[in-house]
């Protein structure tokens, strides 16, 4: 298990205690929905994070384009999967090691990066947007990623799932366990200094617009930005295997089977 990242996000909260004593006062779960997207939604305006015409637009996540509400909780108690969560930054070996994890383990890898390329390339509606937002190392809004990833999920007969590079921020994380009802059941992290993941994305030539250093630049901001305090929430619940990813693919991957190993009991 691993450590706790300092969150860049604590010293903004601790100018806001006011509105923490609100919180508090109002119970769990108005304080985790209500507090936390009006924190993160402020706090990502000011740093510029998220795109204009989605801000301020949290709870839209939850109504279907039809303006019907979404469906708290897709999977029945008998047919819950086990998720794996996978986490870490741009270049980390998130991709690689879930294919080898897929093939040993039988899981199967879901890509939100993959799924929101495919959205490009199928030319849909949300297409333009998810280019533009890739292109600037950004966060696509969390009804559009989610949407994909229960699609596939529906549509795929297996109780494993690796999810491969989401959620990537708070915004993420509360949409996809408001949305689905389920929690992850563990987390892995792929922690990889960023000189050595920064080599990796240029030494990838898969023809991604976003393997260029401008756009790292951005896309490692973001990541210590959102995704570190997704993996400290899942680290204090207890859920975050920390796995050094610096060595060779195969070296990586012994470390990962271990964890797979250690979980037999957990996955049906
Ligand atoms: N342990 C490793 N040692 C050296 N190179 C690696 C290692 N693991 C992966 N790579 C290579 O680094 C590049 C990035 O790996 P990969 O695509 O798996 O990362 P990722 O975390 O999924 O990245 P992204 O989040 O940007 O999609 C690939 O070219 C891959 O072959
Ligand atoms: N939950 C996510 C996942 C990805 N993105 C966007 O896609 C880019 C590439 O993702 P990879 O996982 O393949 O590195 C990423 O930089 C984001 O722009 C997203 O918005 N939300």
């Amino acid at each position: 298990m691993s450590m706790l990242i300092p969150d860049p996000l604590e010293p903004f909260l601790i100018f806001h205690p006011w509105l923490l004593n609100l919180a508090f006062a109002c119970g769990a779960r108005f304080r985790e929905f209500a507090v936390t997207t009006f924190f993160f939604e402020v706090f990502l305006i000011e740093q510029d994070l998220i795109q204009a015409p989605y801000r301020l637009n949290f709870l839209g996540i939850l109504s279907t384009e039809n303006g019907t509400p979404a469906t708290i909780g897709f999977f029945s108690k008998e047919k819950t999967p086990f998720i794996a969560f996978v986490l870490g930054g741009p270049g980390s070996g998130k991709g690689t090691q879930c294919a080898k994890i897929a093939e040993a383990f039988g899981f199967t890898h879901l890509s939100a990066g993959d799924l929101l390329r495919k959205e490009i390339s199928s030319n849909s509606e949300n297409g333009a947007m998810i280019l533009a937002t890739i292109t600037e190392g950004k966060i696509v809004p969390s009804g559009v990623t989610i949407k994909l990833i229960r699609r596939e999920m529906e549509s795929i007969e297996n109780n494993k799932f690796l999810i491969d590079g989401f959620p990537r921020s708070e915004e993420n994380r509360i949409a996809f366990e408001r949305i689905t009802g389920v929690e992850p059941n563990i987390v892995l992290f792929f922690d990889c200094p960023e000189d050595e993941m920064v080599k990796r994305v240029l030494g990838r030539k898969q023809g991604r617009v976003d393997d260029n250093i401008d756009t790292i630049k951005k896309r490692l901001k973001v990541f210590a930005a959102l995704n570190l305090p997704v993996i400290n929430h899942y680290t204090r619940r207890g859920k975050v295997y920390k796995i050094n990813a610096v060595g060779t693919i195969d070296e990586v991957f012994e470390k990962v089977r271990q964890v797979f190993d250690d979980c037999k009991q957990m996955i049906k």
